[in-house]
């Protein structure tokens, strides 16, 4: 009692002090806790510096190698290890099961929140930042029937289309990469711009433009297309501004805001300006023409049996669903930016990366053309031909579009896997860069090797999750799937490949939420 007094007479004595003081006594004192047996994750292996404080994994998000470098605390420390002070990641695909999918999976991170899109001054919880399972569960149900492949294959023609525009701008870019003296092509900027079309022509009723020369496009982005195909395009600045997101996305949302706010200042810069503005233009355009389709059909919208079945009829495209769903204006702008950004930077960079594999590995593409060319195979069989099927799930398993961990809150009553037991509240999750690099499930993990899918082992099936998995799992899995086997095949088909060489020897990237592919290329040269 005497103690307590002398202590608070002489914090009163001295409240400047004491303002300065309790703050960093607190600090310390939640330190200790934190690495101290009392805390309830202290009997999880992991080394002292991300015990003490979350700024460890915020660190690594920021400067880009959080996977490279979970994955090394995974080799040191076993399959469970602590990343945070209250923070969890699995290497251990036996966990993937109940964390993602039983009972609905456990529920996304708040943080998850600082991918919410703006529409104007208002900002909005995309189907993929919200974190409410009952607030997304409407949404994702107004527009999941448009990823169904009996939808998709409906609107094959449609996905065909920016393909053959892709192919032919592909083949274009060669020519004039020869013409050049083996000027290298940036194939990135190709597949993203395939990416963006399909995910516009398919869903949001009408094309971006992004690969088109004899489109509506402003005169800018005619000469950018015809300079030399390696233009980025005009979405690009708001795609990459969304990727460079995640590099600070674990800080607390009144932090992101103000961070996020200094990034846009500091990073100012004119195309990027244009390229959002003309975003917001397109997804206005696409919303209007949406509302304007549902007011002049609002006598044939009552008897629902009537509208049309076609996927990109402007009664069904993604924003009239929403918009007839009852979600307003303003939300649907931000869901369809939402779409064109998740869209075309996880399609471009996988497609990207297969078609890299391919010019490294001149065998493999020399085997996946014989099979295509001895079964010219129509939409319906793409998925089918084994060593194809091969070819675009080792892309997928290496390109590492998302490669760090996918976390979610462990529920309030607990979770025990493997005898280990994590309290509710824990951040926990399974990173796709070490279960997708695991030797022990895929021998000689970096090898480009697409045979290894011909008769896979029920853990290589378990553990390739580059579409995440359950109830949050890409909602677009079966439109990004069938884009990516449509072009592979086109491509190999029409020869282009043949003589390709890669600029570099692999494709080096920041391991953000969304991976961002350093200095933007992915370089392709023939000879
Ligand atoms: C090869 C291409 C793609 C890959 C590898 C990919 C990967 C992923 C992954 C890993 C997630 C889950 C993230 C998590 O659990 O935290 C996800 C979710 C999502 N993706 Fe994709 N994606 C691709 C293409 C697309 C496309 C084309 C679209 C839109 C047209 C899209 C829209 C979404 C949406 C809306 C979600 C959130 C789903 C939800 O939480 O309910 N993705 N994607």
């Amino acid at each position: 009692m005497a103690i307590r007094n002398i202590m608070l007479s002489s914090l009163l004595a001295h409240p400047i002090l004491t303002i300065f003081l309790l703050p960093v006594t607190l600090v310390v004192l939640r330190s200790v806790y934190r690495i101290s047996p009392l805390h309830p994750l202290s009997h999880i292996p992991g080394p002292l510096v991300p015990r003490l404080s979350s700024l460890w994994l915020t660190y690594h998000a920021w400067i880009g190698d959080e996977a490279s470098v979970v994955d090394a605390l995974h080799k040191k420390y076993g399959t469970i290890v602590r990343n945070g002070p209250n923070s969890v990641d699995i290497s251990d695909g036996a966990a993937l099961a109940t964390i993602y999918t039983e009972r609905g999976g456990f529920a996304k991170t708040k943080f998850y929140e600082n991918f919410a899109l703006p529409d104007g001054v208002h900002m909005h919880n995309s189907i993929f930042s919200e974190t409410d399972p009952l607030t997304r569960a409407p949404r994702a149900k107004a527009v999941a029937v448009l990823f169904s492949t009996s939808n998709l294959r409906q609107g094959q023609d449609l996905i065909y289309a920016c393909v053959d525009k892709f192919v032919a701008r592909l083949a274009e870019g060669k020519k004039s990469s020869q013409a050049r003296g083996s000027a290298p092509l940036n194939i990135l900027n190709l597949t993203r711009g395939l990416a963006v079309d399909a995910v516009s022509s398919y869903l949001l009723g009408k094309s971006y433009g992004a690969l088109s020369e004899d489109s509506d496009q402003n005169k800018d982005e005619k000469r950018a297309v015809r300079k030399e195909l390696a233009e980025p395009m005009s979405a690009a600045g708001m795609v990459d501004t969304f990727v460079a997101v995640g590099r600070f996305w674990y800080l607390p949302s009144w932090l992101f805001k103000l961070v996020e706010s200094w990034d846009a200042w500091w990073n100012a810069d004119e195309e990027v300006t244009h390229s959002l503005a003309r975003v917001d233009d397109f997804v206005a355009g696409v919303v209007k023409d949406a509302e304007a389709s549902i007011s002049a059909n609002a006598a044939q919208w009552k008897d629902k049996a009537t509208v049309p079945a076609t996927p990109n009829h402007p009664l069904t495209s993604y924003p009239a669903r929403l918009l007839q769903a009852g979600f307003n204006s303003s939300e649907t702008r931000a869901q369809c930016k939402d779409l064109i950004f998740a869209g075309s930077d996880s399609t471009g960079m996988n497609l990207a990366t297969i078609l890299f594999m391919l010019a490294k590995h001149p065998e493999c593409y020399r085997k996946a053309r014989d099979e295509i060319l001895a079964s010219k195979p129509g939409f319906d069989e793409l998925q089918s031909l084994p060593y194809l099927r091969g070819v675009v799930k080792e892309g997928l398993r290496l390109s590492m579009a998302n490669p760090s961990r996918l976390p979610r809150i462990v529920p309030p009553e607990s979770w025990t896997f493997k005898d280990t037991h994590f309290p509710g509240g824990t951040e926990i999750s399974c990173t796709p860069y070490s279960l997708h690099l695991n030797p022990e499930v895929f021998p000689d993990p970096f090898g480009f090797k697409p045979e290894r899918w011909i008769d896979p082992s029920e853990e290589m099936m378990r553990d390739a999750i580059p579409f995440g998995l359950g109830s949050r799992q890409c909602i677009a899995r079966n439109l990004a799937t069938v884009e990516l086997y449509c072009a592979v095949a086109r491509v190999i088909e029409a020869g282009i490949l043949q003589g390709a060489v890669t600029v570099k020897s692999e494709i080096e990237i920041l391991e953000w939420f969304n991976s961002k592919v350093i200095g933007e290329r992915i370089d392709l040269v023939w000879q």
